[in-house]
């Protein structure tokens, strides 16, 4: 059979064809924009811990994802002979159209943000709980940008689909790409060639976009990225214009002042499991502890506790006199965030944000907590801070450009950006490569000697020894020995659970 190749031709030059072109592009881009932002809202009710709202978005997800395209298009399209009010609106074939493709995209994005939003790491939650965001900040700043460039790819080809999906839409009478054919044929007969040029199109319009959005993507792709080191005159100049490194400003232990950090009577359990028996535990400002035993012991459960990662079944916590944290209490009230940001973090997984800049990791927090409110000075602050950990020249790079201990260098810079007045560090060199720990035990040296209140829990003994005003050695969920470095080093111990210490930090056979 011969194709009429000179009709076929002259199809591209048909402006009814280029007019639903248009139709096409408006009803597909309107479909997965609107499609997508029901999508994240549907997605967000449907990791809700809250059960009648999951609930209610999985029914919708299950129950839009099963109806046809085609059938909700011809139904939303008749619902005026049931609500007549409506035909104003979805009586228009493309707001009918609209309004189908939109409740059916919606399910169908529901789950891919879902998908998106679950694959962002839970310590990106904590890091940002732990630089005191609220739910709502944490969310828009930390999780949604992560989730949305995880789902991106996934949300582009939705768009492909969509675009062809709108030929559906031609079963109302709406003047889209199939339907303008469809009447082209009827009257020339000329299917094949009509139908051909239809495809072309679709192809013509599929491809224009998939090369729109892949260049979005490449964009949005932080792997691709070049941020360029800065030389050492750069640094020098720019440290010269900063005014050198960050000086901390640590709250001076005085006579009669209460302790910077109290524990009374900690519980906590993890189901039956009890994994803390009733802690007690005085720091004072300026003090350096360190917390070591062995595994299991209730390390790193004690040190979430301190600033809320963890909730308490019993007990109390007290920062500068000031209860903070009560068993059985909400932890997303206002007192404990404020108590919170006083309180800095550093996580063994490092946590860094990595959609953003090492720069952009420092002033997160201050930038979403005002402090301080000039923007000029929270950069400068924030590149102080960089300086004061050896990263000044790394500032535009991202965190997965830099090693290790240089990720757990900013991840410090970040906690004292917020100007903490206790500084928390769970097993701060554990997630790195021995030649990497110096560097990350050098800055935290460094912050003791300015006088930082610091609870360190770790498990580099040397170190500990080295650094701290006290050492504790927790077992079984309680603080067995609160000790001076020097008394645990004494070889003639006075007694059995020093002896025990010592042996496990390695002090004798
Ligand atoms: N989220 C959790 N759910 C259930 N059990 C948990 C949870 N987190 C910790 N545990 C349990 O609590 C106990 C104490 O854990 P924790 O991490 O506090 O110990 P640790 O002394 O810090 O150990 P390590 O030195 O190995 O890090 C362990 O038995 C652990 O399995």
């Amino acid at each position: 059979m011969d194709l009429d190749w000179s009709y076929f031709w002259s199809l591209f030059s048909m402006g009814v064809f280029w007019r639903a072109c248009v139709t096409v592009v408006q009803l597909g881009s309107l479909a997965w924009g609107l499609g997508l932002v029901l999508g994240f809202f549907l997605a967000c009710a449907r990791i809700s811990s809250t059960g009648w709202i999951s609930a209610l978005a999985g029914a919708y997800i299950w129950l839009f994802r099963s109806v046809p395209l085609l059938v909700l298009v011809v139904f939303v399209f008749n619902l005026p002979q049931i609500f007549p009010a409506s035909r104003s609106v979805i009586g228009e074939p493309f707001f009918a159209g609209l309004l189908a493709m939109v409740l059916t995209e919606a399910a169908y994005m529901a789950e891919i943000h879902r998908g998106g939003l679950l694959s962002v790491a839970r310590g990106q939650r904590e890091a940002g709980r732990a630089l005191a965001f609220g739910r709502l900040g944490a969310m828009r700043l930390i999780v949604v940008p992560q989730a949305f460039r995880i789902a991106l790819p996934t949300l582009i080809n939705e768009f492909v689909t969509i675009i062809k999906l709108t030929s559906l839409v031609s079963v109302i009478s709406l003047p889209e790409l199939l339907m303008t054919g469809l009447r082209l044929y009827s009257q020339n007969f000329l299917v094949m060639e009509t139908l051909l040029g239809v495809a072309v199109y679709y192809v013509m319009l599929v491809t224009i976009f998939s090369t729109l959005l892949g260049w979005l993507e490449k964009r949005l792709d932080l792997q691709l990225r070049r941020p360029t080191t800065l030389d050492d005159a750069a640094c020098t100049a720019l440290r010269n214009s900063l005014g050198g490194p960050a000086a901390l400003q640590p709250v001076i232990a005085a006579p009669g002042q209460p302790a910077a950090l109290e524990l009374r009577n900690i519980h906590k359990a993890y189901g039956a499991h009890q994994v803390l028996k009733g802690v007690n535990l005085k720091v004072g400002a300026g003090e350096v502890i360190s917390i070591i035993g062995p595994s299991g012991s209730g390390k790193t459960s004690l040190i979430r506790t301190i600033n809320a990662l963890e909730k308490i079944d019993q007990g109390e916590v007290i920062l500068f006199g000031e209860s903070y944290i009560h068993a059985h209490e909400s932890l997303d009230s206002s007192r404990v965030r404020n108590g919170i940001r006083r309180i800095g973090m550093a996580f063994q997984s490092f946590n860094l944000f990595p959609h953003l800049s090492v720069m952009d990791n420092v002033l997160l927090a201050p930038r979403y907590h005002g402090q301080p409110a000039d923007g000029k000075l929270r950069q400068t602050r924030a590149q102080q801070l960089l300086d004061k950990v050896g990263l000044l020249a790394h500032q535009h790079k991202y965190p997965h450009q830099l090693s290790g201990g240089q990720q757990q260098r900013v991840a410090i810079a970040r906690a004292l950006a917020m100007a903490p007045d206790v500084m928390l560090f769970d097993e701060p060199t554990s997630a790195l490569d021995p030649e990497l720990v110096g560097e990350v035990l050098k800055v935290i040296q460094d912050l003791a000697q300015e006088g930082m209140t610091m609870v360190i829990v770790t498990h580099e003994m040397d170190f500990a020894l080295a650094i701290s005003d006290r050492v504790l050695f927790m077992e079984n969920g309680l603080i067995q020995l609160d000790a001076a470095p020097q008394q645990i080093q004494q070889p003639d111990a006075p007694d059995s659970t020093t002896q025990r210490v010592r042996r496990f930090m390695g002090l004798e056979s």
